[in-house]
């Protein structure tokens, strides 16, 4: 019995993050897809160069995997300038943002990943800092305590979320940029999984890649995994190199579903079918049948299903659509059926 592969629980650790960070692209030209957003991106990274300046604020947002860290890294690479790291919870209290923001030198890039999690009084900070590079700072205590202003060197804040929804509107009015990353075309994927097993110094052929891909649920992150795995069988089943046969007799071997739907994504749409005739009904239905926060739902999980075609978005609420059905092995009139007997 070959080990399961469970894609929604995968979340890279350890050894895993440093394979992550080998493959992560450094630069625009190695970044493959989200061709607007990095278009864009271009244009005011050289601006900002020509003229010496802080990029603006930007906010990346979108589902989990799908290159907001990496780009966040390329901007300050692009930039030619320093990038720090730090998180939304990390950020306990003013005083830890205020160290990091008097450590920048100026136009460096600051990275915030979710930073939907940063606690109110930790945001509110951030706001003047963002504004007029200045924030306020307690000193002493007691009787005598009192604020003074310190002015910061001009820097860029990157912001990232698979929230957006969750952002406080003063906060996401002081980004300048504001850019969606999309899922991924099965075409770029490809491309992403061969240039990830040239790095890897492993033979891949494209049909091989192309395999990988349409079972990677849009999402760069889940192909680099899958195809580490997938090396794993090349290696110990086959000859080495990646070939459709062995990566089929692999994605099987790991239970991969055919479209790359992970578990969230089939129980949502079996919930719909058995419990709701296949819809339509409304979001915050879903939600508690499943237990899930109807924001998650609505940001992480349906934007993909909807994309490939599994789940539609009526004015009455979601409804599943025949390839759901078929997807799935099961029959809408038996269903239906049962329902009105
Ligand atoms: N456009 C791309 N081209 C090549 N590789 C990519 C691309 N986007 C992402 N990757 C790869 O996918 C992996 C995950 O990307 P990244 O960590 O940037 O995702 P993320 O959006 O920050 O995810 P999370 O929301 O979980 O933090 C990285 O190892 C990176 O190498
Ligand atoms: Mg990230």
């Amino acid at each position: 019995m070959e080990e399961e592969f469970d894609i929604r629980d995968y979340k890279p650790t350890g050894n895993e993050r440093d394979f992550e960070n080998a493959l992560r692209p450094l630069r625009f030209e190695d970044f493959s897809g989200q061709d607007k957003v990095v278009d864009n991106l271009r244009i005011f990274v050289k601006a900002a160069r020509l003229r010496a300046e802080a990029l603006d604020h930007v906010l990346l947002h979108g589902p989990p995997g799908l290159g907001k860290t990496t780009l966040s890294n390329i901007i300050a690479n692009e930039l030619g300038v320093g990038f720090k790291v730090t998180s939304g919870p990390v950020l306990d209290k003013p005083g830890d943002l205020a160290g990091v923001l008097t450590s920048l030198e100026p136009n460096d890039v600051l990275f915030i990943d979710e930073i939907h999690r940063l606690s109110p009084v930790v945001e509110e900070y951030l706001y003047s800092a963002m504004e007029d590079y200045r924030i306020d700072i307690m000193i002493d205590k007691g009787p005598s305590a009192r604020s003074i202003q310190i002015d910061l060197n001009p820097f860029t804040l990157v912001g990232a979320t698979t929230r957006s929804g969750l952002l406080t509107a003063p906060l996401r009015a002081r980004f300048g940029i504001n850019l969606h990353l999309e899922y991924y075309d099965d075409s770029v994927l490809s491309r992403i999984v061969l240039r990830s097993a040239g790095i890897l110094g492993v033979p891949c052929d494209t049909d091989a890649a192309g395999e990988i891909a349409s079972r990677s649920r849009g999402t760069p992150r889940i192909a680099n995994a899958l195809l580490r795995r997938v090396r794993d069988f090349a290696q110990v089943k086959g000859s080495g190199r990646i070939d459709l046969k062995i990566a089929r007799y692999a994605l099987e071997a790991l239970n991969i579903d055919r479209y790359g739907l992970d578990q969230i994504d089939n129980k949502l749409l079996c919930t719909i079918i058995d419990k709701f005739k296949g819809g339509p009904v409304g979001l915050t239905t879903i939600a508690t049948a499943l237990g899930e926060d109807p924001g998650t739902l609505e940001e992480v999980y349906e934007p993909f299903l909807i994309k490939e075609g599994f789940l539609k978005r009526t004015p009455r609420g979601r409804e599943v659509t025949d390839l759901a059905y078929k997807h799935l092995g099961k029959n809408k009139y038996t269903i239906e059926r049962t329902f009105f007997d």
